[in-house]
C-alpha cells in the first residue's frame, strides 16, 4: 500500500513489499550514509517506504526547524515500536511514550524534579570521584588501554550512582545486561514494517531475547527499588538519587498525579538507555578526533594544563569553568559525531504541507542530525573537518541547545533532550582530565592523522574499532 499523493515530496522507487527498508544501508555504510546519498538526489525532504509505512526522511536545517519548531506539536509524538514496547515496560518510559497527558508528566518529572541545574549540580562529587577513577585505572593499565571500555565504566558509573545510588556495572552481569539491553534497542523488528512477516521475529529468536532481557532488567530495577523502599535512613536533599526522588514523589502525590511503579521503572531505565552509551560515544569520538589532530591536542592540553594539579588531584568541576576551546572541541565533536545520528524518530498526527509538501498523519520522520550537520549550507567553512575554532570565530553564536537548527544532536522542541546539562558536564569534566593527566599515541606506531574514523551502524553510531591507545602519564607539578 502506499500513501503518497500527487504532492508528495520526491521518493526514490520502492521494491515491492519491502519498498525502500533495502536502501538503508549495510554493515558497510549505515543508515546515516545511505540516507545522505539518497537525499543528494532525491532532495532534503523526500519520502521513502519502511515495508508499507511511509517515512519522510529531512536532511536540511530549515526542514528540521519545520518539523521540530514550526510544526512542532504535530511531530512531536512517537511511532508505535514493538521492540521499545517490550524493551520500555510498553512505552510507559519518557523517550519513546507517544505524545499525551502521560509523556507531559513524565517528561516534566525529568526535567524539573530529576535533571534541573541545582540537581545536576548536586551530582558534581559524583563525575569528580568517577573521573578520578578512570584516570587512576588509566595509569595503572600498562601499555595498551581499549578507551571504550574506559569511558563506558566511566558513563555507566556515573548514571548507576545518580540513578540508583550505587554503582552496580561491574556487578553481577550487569555491564552484559546492558550491553545486550542497548544493543536489541537497534534491532529491526520486520512486523512494524511489513506486518504478515511478523512471525519472522519468533523464528529468528529476537522475540525470545527481547523478553528475556526486559525481564531481566526488570527483576534487576524491582530489587533496587525495594531497597530503597526498605531503608528508611533519612536523606539530606542533595544526597538523594533518582529513584529517592521518584518515591518521594509517589509517596506524597506532590505533583497532582499519581506515578506508579512501572513509571519509576520507565523513567530510570531511560536514563541508562539514554544517558551512557551516547555519552560514551561522544568522548571516545572527542579522544579519537584530537588524536588524529595533534595541533588540536596541544591547543587544548595548553588550556587544561594552565592549571597546575598534583599528579593525584583531577581538575575539578570549578576548574572548568573558563575554558573556551575545551567547549568548542566538545561542540565539534557533537556536530561531526552526533551519537544519534538520525535522533529519535517521530510520527506526524495530522496531515500538513511542509514546503509545499503533502504530509499525511501517521507518517514517520527521520531527521539526519549527522547530514545537516555536514552540510556546506549548514557551515560554509570545511564543513567536513574537525576544525574547533570555527565555534569561537565565525559559528560562535551557534549553540545545541535546540534553537539553531545546524546543530541538533539533542533534537529540538517539545522532545528535546532533557539530559543535555547532565551529558555536557560528564563530557567536560572527562575530557579535561584525559588530557590534562596523559600524553596520547596510537599502538604499534600507527600515526594520529592514519586513525581510522570508519562509523558503526545501531541507534548509537560508535567509531567501529574501538579507540585503543597508549596513555603517557604527564605531571604539571
Ligand atoms: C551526549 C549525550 C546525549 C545525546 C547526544 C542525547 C541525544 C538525545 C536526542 C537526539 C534525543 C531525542 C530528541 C528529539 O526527539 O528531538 C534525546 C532524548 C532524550 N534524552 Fe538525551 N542525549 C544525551 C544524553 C542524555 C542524558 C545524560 C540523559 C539523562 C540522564 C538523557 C535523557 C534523554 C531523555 C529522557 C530523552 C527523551 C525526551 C523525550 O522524548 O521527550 N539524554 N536525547
Amino acid at each position: 500500500t502506499s500513501n503518497s499523493t500527487k504532492n508528495s515530496p520526491p521518493s526514490p522507487p520502492k521494491l515491492p513489499i519491502i519498498g525502500n527498508l533495502h536502501q538503508l544501508g549495510s554493515s558497510r555504510s549505515p543508515p546515516h550514509l545511505a540516507l545522505q546519498a539518497l537525499s543528494q538526489v532525491h532532495g532534503p525532504l523526500m519520502l521513502l517506504h519502511f515495508g508499507s509505512v511511509p517515512v519522510l526522511v529531512v536532511s536540511s536545517a530549515e526542514g528540521a526547524q519545520a518539523i521540530m519548531k514550526t510544526h512542532d506539536l504535530n511531530f512531536c509524538s512517537r511511532p508505535k515500536s514493538t521492540v521499545f514496547a517490550k524493551l520500555l515496560y510498553n512505552s510507559n518510559d519518557v523517550a519513546t511514550a507517544p505524545y499525551g497527558e502521560y509523556w507531559r508528566q513524565v517528561k516534566s518529572i525529568c526535567v524539573l524534579n530529576l535533571l534541573n541545574t541545582k540537581r545536576v549540580r548536586s551530582y558534581c562529587g559524583v563525575r569528580e570521584e568517577e573521573t578520578k577513577a578512570m584516570i587512576k585505572q588509566i595509569r595503572d593499565s600498562k601499555g595498551v588501554v581499549n578507551l571504550r571500555d574506559m569511558l563506558m565504566t566511566l558513563t555507566n558509573d556515573v548514571v548507576s550512582r545518580v540513578a540508583l545510588g550505587k554503582s552496580y556495572y561491574s556487578d553481577g552481569g550487569f555491564k552484559e545486561l546492558s550491553v545486550d539491553h542497548t544493543e536489541l534497542l537497534g534491532s529491526l523488528y520486520i512486523g512494524d514494517y511489513i506486518p504478515w512477516l511478523g512471525w519472522l521475529s519468533r523464528v529468528t529468536g529476537l522475540d525470545a531475547k527481547l523478553d528475556k532481557v526486559a525481564k531481566r532488567f526488570d527483576d534487576f530495577l524491582d530489587v533496587v527499588i525495594q531497597e530503597h523502599m526498605d531503608n528508611t535512613d533519612q536523606k539530606e536533599e542533595d544526597q538523594k538519587d533518582f529513584i529517592d526522588v521518584l518515591l518521594e514523589i509517589q509517596k506524597e502525590n506532590s505533583l497532582g498525579f499519581r506515578i506508579d511503579r512501572v513509571s519509576i521503572k520507565g523513567v530510570v531505565l531511560d536514563m541508562f538507555l539514554a544517558g551512557t552509551d551516547t555519552t560514551a560515544t561522544l568522548l571516545e569520538w572527542a579522544m579519537s578526533e584530537i588524536i588524529k589532530h595533534p595541533s588540536v591536542m596541544s591547543k587544548l592540553q595548553n588550556e587544561v594544563r594552565g592549571v597546575n594539579k598534583a599528579e593525584e588531584d583531577i581538575l575539578t568541576e570549578d576548574d572548568l569553568i573558563d575554558m573556551p576551546y575545551l567547549k568548542a572541541v566538545i561542540k565539534e565533536t557533537l556536530r561531526l559525531h552526533p551519537p544519534l545520528t538520525l535522533l529519535l524518530p517521530r510520527i506526524s498526527t495530522q496531515d500538513v504541507k511542509i514546503n509545499g509538501y503533502d504530509i499525511k498523519a501517521n507518517t514517520q520522520v527521520i531527521v539526519n542530525a549527522w547530514h545537516i550537520a555536514r552540510d556546506p549550507k549548514s557551515y560554509d567553512y570545511k564543513p567536513e573537518e574537525f576544525e574547533p575554532e570555527r565555534f569561537l570565530n565565525a559559528n560562535s553564536g551557534i549553540s545545541y541547545k535546540g534553537n539553531d537548527f545546524e546543530l541538533i544532536p539533542f533534537g529540538a522542541g517539545r522532545r528535546f533532550c532533557p539530559g543535555v546539562q547532565f551529558a555536557t558536564a560528564v563530557n567536560e569534566i572527562a575530557l579535561a582530565n584525559l588530557v590534562h593527566k596523559f600524553n596520547w599515541t596510537l599502538p604499534g606506531g600507527v600515526r594520529g592523522e592514519d586513525l581510522d574514523m570508519t562509523e558503526s551502524s545501531g541507534l548509537t553510531v560508535h567509531k567501529d574499532d574501538p579507540l585503543k591507545v597508549v596513555a603517557i602519564p604527564y605531571s604539571s607539578v
